[in-house]
């Protein structure tokens, strides 16, 4: 509503089903302007009702559906990120996206949100963990690269034709050179497979996990931009 002041804290909620919930509270709690916000942990249905933004982090993108489901809150997710900001980091990313190559056997169900498709465990087994120094021209003092920690992460592997409204903003990439080898020149496509922080209208996902370190810079990202910049 133009001209409406929320006073009240925004509810961010971290999806808590299973993964790496506990250092996204850590991280938010460290913000300068965490007492503007309200941290809780979903596991319900009511919890849920109670968020104005969500995180959802990493862990096992299939297995956190299929806890999803078993406790209801799939389609309750799948509203929530229609209207509502949702960050996805790893595992996360793979949910908040619109197809997934390289999905569980049988399918895997996703939430949509971001018009990508992404490549589950993209990197392989050569390169299932790895640190790489990020380029972070999305953030707040770019020039200071960020550590990015990739474990089993997705790969993005295309951008799909997105309206006007929604373009879809690179925030961070990898130097090309990091990618591996199955990724080098060969491949002649302009396939963004180094994109590894995306933004699309509310949303926002990180294919690594800024949880793991002491630099919050992505989660000031989301609260800045995704969260308190929508009152
Ligand atoms: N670190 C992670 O979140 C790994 C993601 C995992 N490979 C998946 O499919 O969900």
């Amino acid at each position: 509503m133009t001209g409406f002041t929320d006073d009240r804290r925004k509810v961010i909620g971290i999806l808590a089903l299973q993964g790496a919930f506990a250092e996204h509270r850590t991280a938010l709690e460290k913000l300068s302007c965490h007492r503007r916000l309200e941290v809780i942990l979903v596991k319900t249905i009511e919890d849920l009702s109670r968020c104005d933004a969500l995180i959802i982090p990493g862990g096992e993108s299939t297995t956190i559906a299929l806890l999803a489901r078993i406790s209801g809150l799939l389609d309750p997710l799948r509203q929530f990120v229609k209207v509502k900001p949702v960050w996805g980091t790893c595992a996360g990313a793979i949910l908040l996206s619109q197809v997934v190559e390289n999905g569980k056997k049988g399918g895997q169900e996703l939430l949509g949100g971001m018009d990508i498709t992404i490549a589950r465990n993209g990197w392989g087994s050569q390169l299932e963990s790895f640190e790489a120094e990020l380029d972070v021209q999305g953030l707040n003092d770019p020039k200071r690269p960020f550590k990015g920690i990739f474990i089993r992460a997705p790969v993005v592997l295309k951008l799909h034709q997105s309206s006007e409204d929604h373009p879809i903003q690179v925030i961070a990439q990898l130097a090309s050179e990091l990618l591996p080898p199955s990724f080098d020149s060969s491949d002649h496509s302009d396939e963004p497979k180094n994109f590894v922080a995306l933004r699309q209208g509310l949303h926002f996902l990180t294919t690594f996990h800024p949880e793991l370190t002491d630099d919050n810079r992505f989660h000031d990202y989301f609260v800045r931009e995704c969260v308190l910049g929508r009152s």
